[in-house]
């Protein structure tokens, strides 16, 4: 971006007296969501939008948002990592994707911390007239009203012609893994159904928000989902990750089965394997950028609604001059959703899976003006687009690692219980 196109912004936060229901306050058609338990925003309207594709898009962005937020005038009393001016954004899991990978400014962003909550106002700068005399304090709009839910039935268990392509590219990485061209790879499959234009979206992430409170719900740009795995979280100076590798489904009703799953899961020779694989992949990735890195001695095992996980937490501090969109680029993709070497992981995806993964795999998150924010990798989600006049298609997708001696038939179910969140979501 050229310093002449640099857009001047003027962000006011104000801090609220009451606690807001953030998603109450959401857009039912386009909703801008970040949340998670107490925490997260709700952005209404757009002040700006950027748009990147190909393989350095996180590189452009994080310098578009750098020169972006040096020209910002903020006047920010409340000054907590998501004050001030804030960008919510999606990208891309693939440099060749179809899809635009975005950040968003909204106009107005709802903004709550446990027990502080804030309200910012993004504008176009005034030119030439005193700012001061023209800014107003920005207020909490009325929630719109609750429209109706018909939602949509995605069917993740049917065998057609798109879970055979699935089950022989899983036989083909087997393949290609037993002839040592790779270590693992990540490979996913992807179901369709339409929604009613006029559904309000609100229902499906109210859904998400409650039955996933260990994981960041989110809608950026028509992605909407749940996910557990922190790619980073950069704030004031302390950094952390989440990785996950690993998942045995849940047993509903049954505790001693269900105890059992995360046992195995825990001593699996297999699991264990592709999780230290995985960590030090992020290990590896992030260690250049962040001083005092650490990670949880032993994987432990994150339990979800749907599935157990393998998770390893990791802090560090951060290095000099590095906002969350630089680490974010730096760490993308890990092996939790591309493998193992990355390259030949990449070109194995590309080559096996008959479809562009869009934003699934990808990055969403927030930044802010500091450099702080928050990117999980985009799991457990779906795209939504305008269909026609009457219908929105939502594509979701799941996948899971594949490496030697994967079983087809149980990494088709685990992809089942990975598309859960989406379909409980959505349901009618
Ligand atoms: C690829 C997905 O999930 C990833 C793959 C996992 C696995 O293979 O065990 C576990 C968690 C995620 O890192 C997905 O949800 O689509």
């Amino acid at each position: 971006m050229s310093s002449v196109s640099v857009p001047s912004l003027r962000a006011v936060t104000r801090p609220l007296a009451e606690l807001p229901d953030l998603l109450a306050y959401a857009d039912p058609a386009e909703p801008l969501v970040w949340t998670r338990g107490d925490r997260g925003c709700v952005g209404i309207g757009e002040a700006l939008r950027l748009m990147f594709s190909g393989p350095d898009r996180f590189d452009r962005a994080a310098a578009a948002w750098r020169e972006i937020a040096a020209a910002a005038e903020i006047d920010d009393p409340v000054r907590l990592p998501g004050s001030g001016l804030v960008a919510l954004g999606t990208f891309a899991f693939a440099g060749t994707s179809g899809a635009q990978s975005v950040l968003v400014v909204p106009r107005l962003l709802i903004a709550r911390h446990r027990g502080l909550a804030w309200i910012t106002e993004v504008t176009l700068a005034p030119t030439g007239a005193d700012a001061a005399a023209t800014a107003l304090d920005p207020e909490l709009p009325e929630a719109p009203p609750l429209g109706g839910w018909r939602g949509a039935a995605l069917d993740v268990t049917e065998r057609g012609p798109q879970t055979d392509a699935y089950f022989a590219g899983v036989r083909e990485a087997v393949r290609r893994i037993d002839d040592g061209a790779l270590e693992k790879v990540v490979l996913a499959r992807q179901t369709v159904a339409e929604i009613p234009a006029g559904d309000d979206l609100r229902v499906p992430l109210g859904r998400l928000a409650e039955r996933y409170d260990d994981c960041w719900t989110f809608a950026v740009d028509g992605l909407i989902g749940a996910s557990p795995e922190t790619l980073i979280r950069s704030t004031g100076g302390a950094v952390s990750a989440r990785v996950l590798a690993g998942t045995r489904a849940r047993v509903a009703g049954d505790a001693a089965a269900d105890g059992r799953a995360r046992d195995e899961l825990l001593t699996s020779a297999k699991d264990q394997h592709e999780h230290a694989f995985a960590v030090q992949s992020v290990v590896t990735a992030l260690a250049p950028h962040v001083r005092s890195l650490h990670t949880s001695e032993e994987p432990f095992a994150l339990r979800l609604p749907n599935v157990w996980h393998l998770a390893t937490d990791l802090g560090a501090g951060l290095g000099a001059e590095r906002g969350a969109l630089e680490l974010v680029g730096a760490l993308h993709p890990t092996a939790a959703v591309a493998g193992t070497p990355t390259g030949a992981a990449i070109e194995t995806i590309a080559e096996l899976e008959p479809f562009d993964r869009g934003r699934y795999s990808g990055a969403v998150g927030w930044i802010d003006a500091a450099g702080d924010g928050e990117w999980v990798i985009a799991l457990r989600c779906g795209q939504l687009e305008s269909a026609s006049a009457g219908t929105r298609t939502l594509t979701a997708t799941a996948g899971g690692g594949i490496v030697a001696g994967s079983d087809p038939e149980h990494e088709f179910v685990e992809t089942v219980s990975k598309f859960r969140p989406v379909v409980e979501a959505f349901s009618a």
